[in-house]
């Protein structure tokens, strides 16, 4: 075993988020379906001897101790310490390549892939369902990246099971703008009476995203993209609280050449549709 380990910390799109009751703590109870996509990342971890944690570089607006890759470290240590184990630091590398803030899951996914690659590389020897446990500490999306599965998902977007999807090809926009998730989940027009549906009832044409009406008219950007996105799939929508917005294709062909007309200014990426995460094998079931 190594003291230096890289990972890629995949996105994730919500291939429709369903909002079906506000809790008395303020959460809402959710339907979701997550999809993982190839596209992420890189995280590099370096044990250190002592218990230092370092991570370059800082993340624009971001005060370091925030840092969802920090927080998940320091988790981890005090979990570990619990346990009676050595502490350990480690100097980590963050190759930030995914826009941030537009619901494809980047500061969870950075925290999950911390949680396993930490463990992995400090021995701690935490299970899976542990550090899933962890991981809902740290946010609501934090647990479906732990499990490293394209899930359906319940409760506040912990209850996972996982799903075998058809690895389809992702183009994924990202408008210019920052659409906070506290903000929607707790403005006064948001949809939160969907009735729950039953997994097997799924299917694209059966189901939206809630949130999406009320960010396409609080966002121009989000608006717009999906307009131009429509007219190459019918079933262009926005994940998670936004911004982006995405579309599946058949093949890497296919969405490449949509992307190539894209509007000018528009960012976006292509990503494959996964089942597993890269790191899934790093920790033992
Ligand atoms: C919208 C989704 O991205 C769908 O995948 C997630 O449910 C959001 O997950 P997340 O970004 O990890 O969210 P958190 O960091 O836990 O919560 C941010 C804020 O979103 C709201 N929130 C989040 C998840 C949830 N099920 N109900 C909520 O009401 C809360 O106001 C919370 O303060
Ligand atoms: N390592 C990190 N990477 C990205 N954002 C981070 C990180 N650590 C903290 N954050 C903060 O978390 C916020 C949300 O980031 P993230 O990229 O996860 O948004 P998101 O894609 O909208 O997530 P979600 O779909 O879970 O709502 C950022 O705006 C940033 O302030």
């Amino acid at each position: 075993m190594t003291d230096t380990l890289t990972l890629t910390s995949p996105a994730k799109l919500n291939l429709f988020l369903h909002i079906n009751g506000r809790r008395a703590d303020g959460y809402h109870n959710l339907q979701t379906l997550f999809q993982l996509l190839d596209t992420g990342d890189q995280l590099t971890f370096r044990a250190r001897q002592d218990d230092t944690i370092t991570i370059a570089p800082d993340l624009p607006g971001v005060a370091p101790t925030e840092n969802l890759i920090y927080r998940a470290a320091i988790a981890l240590q005090a979990n570990m310490e619990a346990r009676g184990l050595p502490q350990m630091g480690a100097d980590i590398h963050l190759d930030k390549r995914l826009p941030m803030g537009g619901g494809i899951g980047g500061g969870s996914s950075n925290a999950a892939t911390t949680l396993i690659g930490l463990n992995h590389l400090w021995r701690a020897g935490s299970s899976r369902k542990a550090l899933m446990e962890i991981g809902r500490t740290l946010g609501a999306d934090v647990p479906v990246f732990v499990q490293g599965q394209s899930a359906w998902a319940e409760g506040i977007g912990e209850q996972l099971t996982p799903m075998l999807l058809p690895e389809k090809w992702f183009l994924v926009l990202c408008p210019d703008c920052h659409v906070s998730t506290r903000e929607v989940f707790c403005h006064k027009d948001l949809t939160r009476d969907t009735r729950p549906i039953k997994v097997a009832a799924f299917s694209q044409g059966g189901s939206q995203n809630d949130c999406q009406s009320l960010v396409r008219s609080l966002y121009k950007e989000v608006d717009k993209a999906l307009i131009w996105l429509k007219k190459f799939s019918n079933h262009a929508r926005m994940t998670g609280t936004g911004a982006c917005v995405f579309a599946a294709f058949d093949s890497a062909a296919k969405a490449e050449q949509v992307f190539a007309q894209r509007p000018a200014g528009m960012t976006g990426f292509i990503g494959r549709g996964i089942n597993k995460a890269p790191y899934y094998n790093l920790i033992p079931d």
